[in-house]
Protein backbone atom coordinates (compact mmCIF):
# COMPACT_ATOMS: atom_id res chain seq x y z
CA UNK A 1 0.00 0.00 0.00
CA UNK A 2 1.19 3.38 -0.89
CA UNK A 3 1.51 6.28 2.00
CA UNK A 4 -0.58 9.72 1.42
CA UNK A 5 -1.10 12.86 3.39
CA UNK A 6 -5.06 13.84 3.08
CA UNK A 7 -5.22 17.87 3.04
CA UNK A 8 -7.50 19.30 4.85
CA UNK A 9 -9.28 18.24 8.05
CA UNK A 10 -12.85 19.23 8.22
CA UNK A 11 -15.91 17.73 7.59
CA UNK A 12 -15.18 17.16 3.64
CA UNK A 13 -12.03 15.30 4.92
CA UNK A 14 -13.77 12.48 6.61
CA UNK A 15 -15.80 12.16 3.56
CA UNK A 16 -12.74 11.33 1.66
CA UNK A 17 -11.21 9.42 4.67
CA UNK A 18 -13.98 7.09 4.70
CA UNK A 19 -14.05 6.79 0.63
CA UNK A 20 -10.12 6.09 0.86
CA UNK A 21 -10.66 3.57 3.47
CA UNK A 22 -13.02 1.37 1.65
CA UNK A 23 -11.04 1.33 -1.51
CA UNK A 24 -8.15 -0.21 0.28
CA UNK A 25 -5.28 1.07 -1.78
CA UNK A 26 -3.81 3.76 0.34
CA UNK A 27 -2.06 4.00 3.63
CA UNK A 28 -3.48 7.39 5.53
CA UNK A 29 -0.12 8.67 7.10
CA UNK A 30 -1.99 11.78 8.48
CA UNK A 31 -3.35 14.97 7.64
CA UNK A 32 -2.29 18.56 6.80
CA UNK A 33 -4.84 21.80 7.96
CA UNK A 34 -2.95 25.18 8.49
CA UNK A 35 -6.19 25.89 10.32
CA UNK A 36 -6.09 23.24 13.40
CA UNK A 37 -4.20 21.89 15.78
CA UNK A 38 -1.16 19.76 15.41
CA UNK A 39 -1.74 16.39 16.84
CA UNK A 40 -5.47 16.47 17.04
CA UNK A 41 -6.67 13.28 15.26
CA UNK A 42 -9.67 12.82 12.85
CA UNK A 43 -10.57 9.27 13.01
CA UNK A 44 -7.74 8.34 14.16
CA UNK A 45 -5.37 10.09 11.91
CA UNK A 46 -2.99 12.96 13.49
CA UNK A 47 -2.50 16.29 11.93
CA UNK A 48 1.12 16.39 11.39
CA UNK A 49 1.14 20.27 10.65
CA UNK A 50 0.79 22.01 7.51
CA UNK A 51 2.12 22.23 4.21
CA UNK A 52 5.95 22.96 5.58
CA UNK A 53 5.91 19.19 6.96
CA UNK A 54 5.67 17.68 3.28
CA UNK A 55 8.43 19.65 2.44
CA UNK A 56 10.42 18.28 5.01
CA UNK A 57 8.90 14.75 4.44
CA UNK A 58 8.72 14.78 0.85
CA UNK A 59 10.80 11.41 0.03
CA UNK A 60 8.93 9.01 2.69
CA UNK A 61 5.45 10.27 1.22
CA UNK A 62 3.70 9.09 -2.22
CA UNK A 63 0.90 10.91 -3.03
CA UNK A 64 -1.44 13.63 -1.76
CA UNK A 65 -5.28 13.85 -2.05
CA UNK A 66 -6.77 17.46 -1.54
CA UNK A 67 -10.10 17.45 0.97
CA UNK A 68 -10.87 20.51 0.27
CA UNK A 69 -14.53 20.72 -1.14
CA UNK A 70 -14.31 24.47 -2.27
CA UNK A 71 -13.24 24.27 -5.90
CA UNK A 72 -11.23 27.50 -6.13
CA UNK A 73 -9.41 26.54 -2.80
CA UNK A 74 -8.80 22.73 -3.91
CA UNK A 75 -7.08 24.13 -7.45
CA UNK A 76 -4.76 26.13 -5.59
CA UNK A 77 -3.27 24.35 -3.47
CA UNK A 78 -3.03 21.26 -6.47
CA UNK A 79 -1.40 23.97 -8.02
CA UNK A 80 0.67 25.22 -5.56
CA UNK A 81 1.60 21.57 -4.95
CA UNK A 82 2.92 20.39 -8.22
CA UNK A 83 4.91 23.26 -8.73
CA UNK A 84 6.91 22.76 -4.65
CA UNK A 85 6.74 18.88 -5.00
CA UNK A 86 7.02 17.74 -8.52
CA UNK A 87 7.02 14.17 -7.64
CA UNK A 88 4.03 14.22 -5.14
CA UNK A 89 1.08 11.66 -6.86
CA UNK A 90 -2.19 12.40 -6.75
CA UNK A 91 -4.31 9.08 -6.46
CA UNK A 92 -7.54 8.91 -7.79
CA UNK A 93 -10.02 7.55 -5.23
CA UNK A 94 -12.90 5.80 -5.91
CA UNK A 95 -15.19 3.85 -3.82
CA UNK A 96 -15.93 0.33 -4.39
CA UNK A 97 -19.83 1.41 -4.28
CA UNK A 98 -19.31 3.50 -7.42
CA UNK A 99 -19.91 2.76 -10.70
CA UNK A 100 -17.56 3.79 -13.21
CA UNK A 101 -18.71 2.73 -16.41
CA UNK A 102 -17.13 0.78 -19.68
CA UNK A 103 -15.00 3.51 -21.63
CA UNK A 104 -14.89 6.13 -18.79
CA UNK A 105 -12.10 7.39 -17.22
CA UNK A 106 -11.58 9.65 -13.71
CA UNK A 107 -8.36 11.96 -13.55
CA UNK A 108 -5.71 12.20 -10.77
CA UNK A 109 -6.85 13.46 -7.54
CA UNK A 110 -10.64 13.03 -8.24
CA UNK A 111 -12.75 11.43 -5.46
CA UNK A 112 -15.97 9.39 -6.41
CA UNK A 113 -17.73 9.01 -3.34
CA UNK A 114 -20.61 5.89 -2.86
CA UNK A 115 -23.12 5.12 -5.24
CA UNK A 116 -21.94 7.79 -7.90
CA UNK A 117 -21.80 6.76 -11.36
CA UNK A 118 -19.63 7.86 -14.39
CA UNK A 119 -21.53 6.84 -17.31
CA UNK A 120 -20.14 4.83 -20.71
CA UNK A 121 -17.13 7.15 -22.04
CA UNK A 122 -17.59 9.93 -19.62
CA UNK A 123 -14.51 11.53 -18.12
CA UNK A 124 -13.39 13.35 -15.18
CA UNK A 125 -10.65 15.62 -15.33
CA UNK A 126 -8.10 16.31 -11.98
CA UNK A 127 -9.32 16.86 -8.85
CA UNK A 128 -12.61 16.81 -9.28
CA UNK A 129 -15.58 15.60 -6.52
CA UNK A 130 -18.52 13.15 -7.62
CA UNK A 131 -20.54 12.94 -4.24
CA UNK A 132 -22.66 10.61 -3.18
CA UNK A 133 -25.40 9.42 -5.25
CA UNK A 134 -23.88 11.95 -8.05
CA UNK A 135 -24.23 10.78 -11.84
CA UNK A 136 -23.00 11.73 -15.02
CA UNK A 137 -24.17 9.95 -17.88
CA UNK A 138 -22.48 8.97 -20.89
CA UNK A 139 -19.92 10.86 -23.07
CA UNK A 140 -20.03 13.75 -20.15
CA UNK A 141 -17.17 15.48 -19.81
CA UNK A 142 -16.12 17.32 -16.44
CA UNK A 143 -12.83 19.80 -16.41
CA UNK A 144 -10.26 19.88 -13.74
CA UNK A 145 -11.70 20.95 -10.37
CA UNK A 146 -15.66 21.03 -11.07
CA UNK A 147 -17.67 19.13 -9.01
CA UNK A 148 -21.69 16.99 -8.53
CA UNK A 149 -22.43 18.02 -4.75
CA UNK A 150 -24.92 14.47 -3.37
CA UNK A 151 -27.84 13.29 -6.19
CA UNK A 152 -26.84 16.06 -9.01
CA UNK A 153 -27.21 14.23 -12.35
CA UNK A 154 -26.01 15.06 -15.40
CA UNK A 155 -28.23 13.25 -18.40
CA UNK A 156 -25.79 12.01 -21.65
CA UNK A 157 -23.07 14.52 -23.73
CA UNK A 158 -23.21 17.13 -20.48
CA UNK A 159 -19.70 19.20 -20.73
CA UNK A 160 -18.94 21.06 -17.02
CA UNK A 161 -16.65 23.33 -17.55
CA UNK A 162 -13.45 23.90 -14.62
CA UNK A 163 -14.36 24.92 -11.31
CA UNK A 164 -17.91 24.70 -11.95
CA UNK A 165 -19.94 23.08 -8.87
CA UNK A 166 -23.07 21.55 -9.44
CA UNK A 167 -25.79 22.30 -6.07
CA UNK A 168 -27.04 19.11 -4.32
CA UNK A 169 -30.01 17.35 -6.61
CA UNK A 170 -29.62 19.72 -9.13
CA UNK A 171 -30.29 17.96 -12.76
CA UNK A 172 -28.96 18.99 -16.29
CA UNK A 173 -30.62 17.19 -19.49
CA UNK A 174 -28.70 15.71 -22.29
CA UNK A 175 -26.24 17.81 -24.46
CA UNK A 176 -26.02 20.66 -22.27
CA UNK A 177 -22.98 22.68 -21.98
CA UNK A 178 -22.08 24.65 -18.08
CA UNK A 179 -18.84 26.80 -19.02
CA UNK A 180 -16.27 27.08 -16.34
CA UNK A 181 -16.36 28.72 -12.83
CA UNK A 182 -20.37 28.30 -12.91
CA UNK A 183 -22.34 27.66 -9.70
CA UNK A 184 -25.61 25.84 -10.66
CA UNK A 185 -28.20 26.23 -7.49
CA UNK A 186 -29.54 23.02 -5.08
CA UNK A 187 -32.18 21.93 -6.67
CA UNK A 188 -31.92 23.19 -10.33
CA UNK A 189 -33.16 22.29 -13.58
CA UNK A 190 -30.84 23.38 -16.06
CA UNK A 191 -32.54 22.96 -19.49
CA UNK A 192 -30.29 25.53 -21.47
CA UNK A 193 -26.71 26.15 -21.88
CA UNK A 194 -24.88 28.40 -19.05
CA UNK A 195 -21.69 30.91 -19.56
CA UNK A 196 -18.74 31.15 -17.79
CA UNK A 197 -19.12 32.59 -14.14
CA UNK A 198 -22.63 32.03 -13.97
CA UNK A 199 -24.82 31.33 -10.96
CA UNK A 200 -28.06 30.19 -11.73
CA UNK A 201 -30.82 28.01 -10.23
CA UNK A 202 -34.68 27.24 -10.29
CA UNK A 203 -36.72 25.05 -12.19
CA UNK A 204 -35.93 25.74 -15.12
CA UNK A 205 -33.16 27.22 -14.30
CA UNK A 206 -32.53 30.88 -14.58
CA UNK A 207 -29.66 32.96 -14.82
CA UNK A 208 -29.32 34.87 -11.47
CA UNK A 209 -26.01 36.54 -11.65
CA UNK A 210 -22.49 36.57 -12.77
CA UNK A 211 -19.71 35.74 -9.80
CA UNK A 212 -16.00 36.19 -9.97
CA UNK A 213 -13.36 33.39 -9.98
CA UNK A 214 -13.13 32.19 -6.68
CA UNK A 215 -16.45 33.86 -4.48
CA UNK A 216 -17.20 31.47 -2.21
CA UNK A 217 -20.02 29.29 -2.83
CA UNK A 218 -20.49 26.70 0.34
C1 LIG B 1 -21.61 17.30 1.11
C2 LIG B 1 -22.09 18.71 0.79
O1 LIG B 1 -22.60 19.41 1.63
S1 LIG B 1 -21.85 19.26 -0.80
C3 LIG B 1 -22.56 20.88 -0.87
C4 LIG B 1 -24.07 20.88 -0.93
N1 LIG B 1 -24.55 22.26 -1.03
C5 LIG B 1 -24.95 22.80 -2.19
O2 LIG B 1 -25.03 22.14 -3.21
C6 LIG B 1 -25.27 24.27 -2.09
C7 LIG B 1 -25.58 24.91 -3.44
N2 LIG B 1 -25.76 26.32 -3.18
C8 LIG B 1 -26.92 26.98 -3.41
O3 LIG B 1 -27.89 26.45 -3.93
C9 LIG B 1 -26.91 28.43 -2.93
O4 LIG B 1 -28.20 28.74 -2.43
C10 LIG B 1 -26.45 29.44 -4.01
C11 LIG B 1 -24.94 29.28 -4.23
C12 LIG B 1 -27.15 29.20 -5.31
C13 LIG B 1 -26.73 30.80 -3.42
O5 LIG B 1 -26.69 31.79 -4.42
P1 LIG B 1 -26.90 33.33 -4.01
O6 LIG B 1 -27.07 34.11 -5.23
O7 LIG B 1 -25.76 33.71 -3.11
O8 LIG B 1 -28.27 33.29 -3.24
P2 LIG B 1 -28.69 33.88 -1.81
O9 LIG B 1 -28.30 32.92 -0.75
O10 LIG B 1 -28.21 35.31 -1.70
O11 LIG B 1 -30.27 33.87 -1.95
C14 LIG B 1 -30.95 34.76 -2.84
C15 LIG B 1 -32.36 34.25 -3.06
O12 LIG B 1 -32.32 33.09 -3.88
C16 LIG B 1 -32.96 31.99 -3.21
N3 LIG B 1 -32.18 30.80 -3.52
C17 LIG B 1 -30.91 30.50 -3.16
N4 LIG B 1 -30.52 29.32 -3.65
C18 LIG B 1 -31.59 28.85 -4.34
C19 LIG B 1 -31.80 27.64 -5.05
N5 LIG B 1 -30.84 26.72 -5.16
N6 LIG B 1 -32.99 27.46 -5.65
C20 LIG B 1 -33.99 28.39 -5.54
N7 LIG B 1 -33.83 29.56 -4.85
C21 LIG B 1 -32.64 29.78 -4.26
C22 LIG B 1 -32.91 32.36 -1.73
O13 LIG B 1 -33.92 31.70 -1.01
C23 LIG B 1 -33.07 33.85 -1.79
O14 LIG B 1 -34.44 34.12 -1.99
P3 LIG B 1 -35.14 35.43 -1.33
O15 LIG B 1 -34.42 36.60 -1.94
O16 LIG B 1 -36.56 35.29 -1.76
O17 LIG B 1 -34.91 35.32 0.13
Amino acid sequence: MSDIVIFGAGGHAKAVIDTIEQQGRYRIIGLLDANQPTGKRVYGYEILGDDSWLFVHEHSVHGAVIAIGDNWTRAAIATRLEADVPQLAFPTIVHPAAHVARGASVGAGSVVMAGAVIGSDASLGQHCIMYPGSIIEHDGIMEDYASFAPRAAAGGNVKIGSHSAIGIGATVIHGIAIGGHCVIGAGATVVKPVSDQTVAYGTPARIVRTRERGERYL
